[in-house]
């Protein structure tokens, strides 16, 4: 039986780090409808495990569209298995001090932070308006899993909710907001929850995972470390390809 992963980044820089990560050589290119382009790692002509890459755009919008093509595309071809797990991953901003740059966090929830009502008498998430859910759980049995492989190879991280916004976090007030809205949250990025809204759809599981290459707060692109986190996201990669995502149970 094939054992299917889908890992979806915003960007081509971050599937390029994931893809180098899986050590599985160069992957075969496969079209989807709407001129998305999939990156299918192997292990082997006929492997038990197969890994596929999506570049799925920046935001919860266009990623939810882009993962929802590549989930449909997958259940409704041929006889292959549908997929057993979903990774959102990329690069992320850090809330300070929970998740130095560089470091990783992995989600044990995937979170949409402004996705509600802001009243008089505050901000109403959609599950208080009544509208749908605003957070995703995610396995606890995966994120320990991620979590002790990260330990043993001494990666720094933190398992934690991940924040999903529409609008990068530009002043200290607003980043004060979205931490005291959501107590230990360590992280914010653009697409998770639209990656895992689109997970959810098929059944599948989710889980994010995000290197952090600058603080949540006052704009300051030039603090970016955008390297350091692409390469730590390279390093997470290679460390679950070798572990957790080959020991997965096939779906
Ligand atoms: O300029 C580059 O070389 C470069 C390489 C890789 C990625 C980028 C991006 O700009 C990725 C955008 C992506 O990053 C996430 N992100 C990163 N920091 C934050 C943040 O503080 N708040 C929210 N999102 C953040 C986000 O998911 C974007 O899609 C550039």
């Amino acid at each position: 039986m094939v054992h299917r992963i889908l890992i979806v980044t915003a960007v081509a820089a971050e599937a390029d780090s994931v893809s180098a990560g899986l050590g599985l050589g160069a992957p075969e290119l496969l079209p989807l409808p709407g001129g998305l382009v999939l990156r299918r790692h192997t292990e082997s002509p006929g492997a038990r495990v197969l890994i596929d890459v999506l570049v799925g755009g920046v935001g919860p919008a266009a990623v939810a569209a882009s993962t929802g093509t590549a989930l449909a595309y997958a259940a409704l071809t041929g006889t292959e298995n549908p997929y057993g797990l979903v990774v959102s991953a990329g690069i992320a901003g850090g809330f300070q001090p929970l998740a130095p740059l560089g470091s990783v966090v992995v989600s044990s929830a995937v979170v949409a932070a402004d996705l509600g009502a802001q009243t008089p008498d505050g901000y109403l998430t959609v599950d208080e308006l009544g509208f749908g859910r605003s957070a995703h759980p995610v396995p606890k049995a995966l994120t320990d899993r991620i979590a002790a492989a990260l330990t043993a190879a001494g990666l720094p991280h933190t398992v934690a909710p991940v924040l999903t916004v529409s609008t990068v976090t530009g002043t200290a007030g607003r980043a004060a907001e979205l931490a005291g809205r959501h107590p230990g949250a360590a992280a914010e990025a653009m697409e998770g929850f639209g990656v895992a809204e689109a997970a959810a759809a098929y059944g599948v599981p989710v889980v994010e995972i995000r290197a952090v290459s600058n603080a949540v707060g006052p704009r300051d692109r030039a603090a970016w470390r955008i390297g350091e986190a692409l390469h730590a996201l390279r390093h997470t990669s290679e460390l679950l390809s070798k572990t957790v995502f080959m020991e997965l149970e096939p779906s």
